[in-house]
């Protein structure tokens, strides 16, 4: 059985029983129910992705940082020259990009992976070296990629959450860099949601309207030329993603498998949850959602999977900046769950009607939002 097989065998819906347990146990705390609004979601949720009640506080927490080029960039769909993937490839992995801050800011560890640059980097401390191409092919010609790469970096991903939950790891980040990748996430987001590119394509790194207009018809063209379709996610992903993306696909199967939560970063992480969750339905159960950015693929994706970010800064980085940020709030959540006392333990009168906060988030999913998570 190929590694593939094996991890998207091995992912189980989260567990019903400590999901039950934690939503029992968070109605007897000492606040109105509903009070910390999408905190009391994510605790739970926590429970039932690794199966316990309480759950313990997430940590360590690692953060793995998926790096590609792309053949599209001859198009100029990126403001920046192909060359600063590289660099700033090597920039995380020695500790300056401004992922590392807020990495260092929240205790997570940071690795680099190498899945498909242009160039070959040195062997420096913080970088795996895992090259699968030198970057992928230009996709409104052909696919960016064939399905033999894009199986070698599904199985790059799911070794590296691998080997970190093995570390010991309890909470997996997940990021990218990638001059030119925020193409392929929105071109992945139209195939996976079924939204027009349009729709779901956003500025990057900085382009301006006229380099938005051009890099919708380059993804309006690679879609149609591929015939790209989410009936074949692998073809699919070959045709219009990246290496990166791809790898990233991995990563969360890898978490989902493990039974170990991952928080999404931007349309990147977002495209390759989209992807992963149309190859493994219950993935998306280890899934949290760290923010709302800019790009607005990443609302696309979202609504999909039912997912509610936990952070909303406008941010529209990348790296895993967003996913960092919101490392404090998913811990804050079981936090809650763990040590707040109950009604009964802090002799605190309860309300008769079970003081639910009307309309407050937590309350009650709204019309349409059942599915929310
Ligand atoms: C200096 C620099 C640092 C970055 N860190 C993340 N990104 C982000 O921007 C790139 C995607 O945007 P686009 O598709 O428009 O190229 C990716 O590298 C992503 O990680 C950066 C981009 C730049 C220029
Ligand atoms: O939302 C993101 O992840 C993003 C936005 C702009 C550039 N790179 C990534």
């Amino acid at each position: 059985m190929s590694l593939l097989t094996e991890t998207i065998a091995a992912i189980r819906p989260a567990d019903a029983e400590a999901l039950a347990a934690a939503q029992a146990h968070q109605a007897q705390l000492t606040k109105p129910a509903g009070s910390m609004g999408l905190l009391e979601p994510t605790g739970e949720r926590v429970a039932a992705m690794v199966g316990e009640f309480p759950p313990p506080v997430p940590d360590p927490v690692a953060l793995a940082v998926f790096a590609g080029d792309h053949g599209v960039q001859t198009h100029g769909v990126s403001r920046w020259p192909q060359e600063v993937s590289a660099q700033m490839a090597l920039n995380i992995a020695s500790g300056g990009a401004v992922v590392n801050a807020m990495c260092r800011q929240v205790g997570a560890d940071v690795v680099v992976v190498d899945v498909g640059l242009v160039p070959e980097l040195p062997d420096v401390p913080g970088l795996l070296r895992r090259k699968i191409a030198s970057g992928t092919g230009d996709m409104t010609v052909g696919p960016a990629m064939t399905e033999a790469q894009v199986h070698a970096a599904l199985e790059v991903g799911i070794g590296v959450a691998r080997d970190l939950v093995a570390r010991g790891t309890r909470l997996l980040l997940v990021g990218e860099v990638g001059i030119g990748n925020t193409t392929p996430a929105a071109a992945l987001v139209s195939v996976f949601t079924g939204q027009a590119p349009a729709w779901v394509t956003g500025y990057g790194a900085g382009l301006d309207d006229a380099g938005k207009a051009a890099k919708i018809d380059v993804i309006e063209t690679a879609i149609t030329v591929n015939r790209a379709s989410a009936a074949d996610p692998i073809a699919a992903l070959a045709a219009v993603g990246g290496l990166e993306h791809a790898a990233m696909v991995g990563y969360l199967l890898g978490a989902a498998a493990l039974r170990t939560p991952v928080v999404l970063d931007g349309v990147i992480a977002c495209a390759a949850a989209v992807v992963a969750t149309a190859l493994a339905p219950d993935t998306v159960d280890y899934l949290i959602a760290g923010h709302s950015g800019m790009e607005p693929g990443i609302r696309a994706a979202l609504a999909q999977l039912g997912l509610r970010p936990l952070i909303d800064l406008d941010l529209r980085l990348g790296e895993g900046s967003g996913a960092a940020l919101a490392v404090p709030v998913v811990q804050a959540s079981v936090r809650m769950l763990r040590e707040v006392a109950t009604f009964a333990s802090a002799g605190v009168s309860e309300s008769p009607d079970g003081g639910t906060i009307e309309g407050g988030p937590g309350a009650r999913p709204e019309a349409g939002q059942e599915q929310q998570r």
